[in-house]
């Protein structure tokens, strides 16, 4: 069974409905027969309403001290929220899916509460979901302690998360969709001139983004490099063949996308 990661970021959900264009990449890779494991972010970005920065004002404006364990529960609840959409949306649209929290989905973490990192993915109750052909959305950033407290993995977390699901599944590939068409040489926002690169090795790709290529988590790179899993960035809102991060000789090849 070939199985496929979508990770799906917080820019890309904003105004999610039944006309998403995000959802052509999800519908054209069951068309292709691929067994799929949705990623969601928290929809959208500060002063939506159920974005991560948005939740953690909550807070905020009672008292700037917080206590780390409440601020991981508030946090997670934007993508528990995308679960929940997301998988109605697709059912609605003719797709079966099933929503999975972090810890419904077998993400055991560690107790760092805010940027925990992932020991252990029980894959069981998603490979159970897949054998049904329905689809798993699972709610990125998130998982359990073995206390059973709700942690999150570091801002840009469910990059992270999309990974670990692909190396635990052994899935095909992860594709990661935002909002730029790939890995560009600067970011796009600030050099909308920038040449996008076509393929480039997990090494150099770890170094873009400790060096602010915030397109993807150098944490989701590294844990991309262990598993040997090609990693894509594409646009969700078009088609491009996007940037291929892979092990492939440390090439870098420039385009225009
Ligand atoms: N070198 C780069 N290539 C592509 N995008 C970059 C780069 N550096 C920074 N970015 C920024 O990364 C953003 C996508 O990441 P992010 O805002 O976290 O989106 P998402 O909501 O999909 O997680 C782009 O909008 C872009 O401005
Ligand atoms: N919602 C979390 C996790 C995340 O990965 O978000 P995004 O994929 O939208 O950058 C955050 O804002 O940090």
């Amino acid at each position: 069974m070939s199985i496929v990661i979508q990770k799906f970021g917080g820019t890309s959900l904003t105004n999610i409905n039944r006309k998403s264009k995000f959802l052509n990449h999800i519908k054209k890779a069951i068309s292709k027969g691929h067994r799929l494991v949705i990623v969601p972010s928290a929809i959208g970005r500060n002063g939506d309403p159920y974005a991560t920065d948005t939740l953690i004002k909550q807070l905020e404006n009672i008292c700037a001290e917080i206590d780390p364990r409440k601020r991981d529960l508030i946090m997670s609840c934007g993508e528990t929220i995308s679960a929940a959409i997301l998988s109605h949306l697709l059912e609605a649209e003719g797709y079966p899916a099933e929503p999975l929290m972090g810890f419904q989905a077998g993400i055991l973490t560690d107790d760092n509460f805010n940027s925990s990192k992932i020991l252990e993915i029980n894959t069981d109750r998603i490979f159970k979901i897949l054998s049904e052909n329905k689809i798993a959305v699972v709610a990125g950033f998130q998982g359990i302690t073995s206390n059973m407290d709700i942690t999150t993995l570091g801002r840009g977390g469910s990059d992270i998360s999309a990974v670990a699901l692909g190396g635990f599944l052994k899935a095909d590939r992860v594709d990661i969709f935002t909002d730029v068409p790939g890995v560009a040489m600067e970011d796009p926002r600030i050099v909308p001139t920038t040449k996008y690169i076509k393929e480039i090795s997990y090494d150099d790709m770890y170094k873009m983004s400790l060096n602010g290529a915030t397109v993807i988590h150098p944490e989701a790179v590294k844990l991309g490099k262990e598993f040997k899993i090609p990693i894509r960035i594409l646009s969700s809102f078009e088609e491009s063949c996007g940037t291929l991060i892979s092990d492939n000789k440390g090439s870098k090849e420039i385009v225009d996308i």
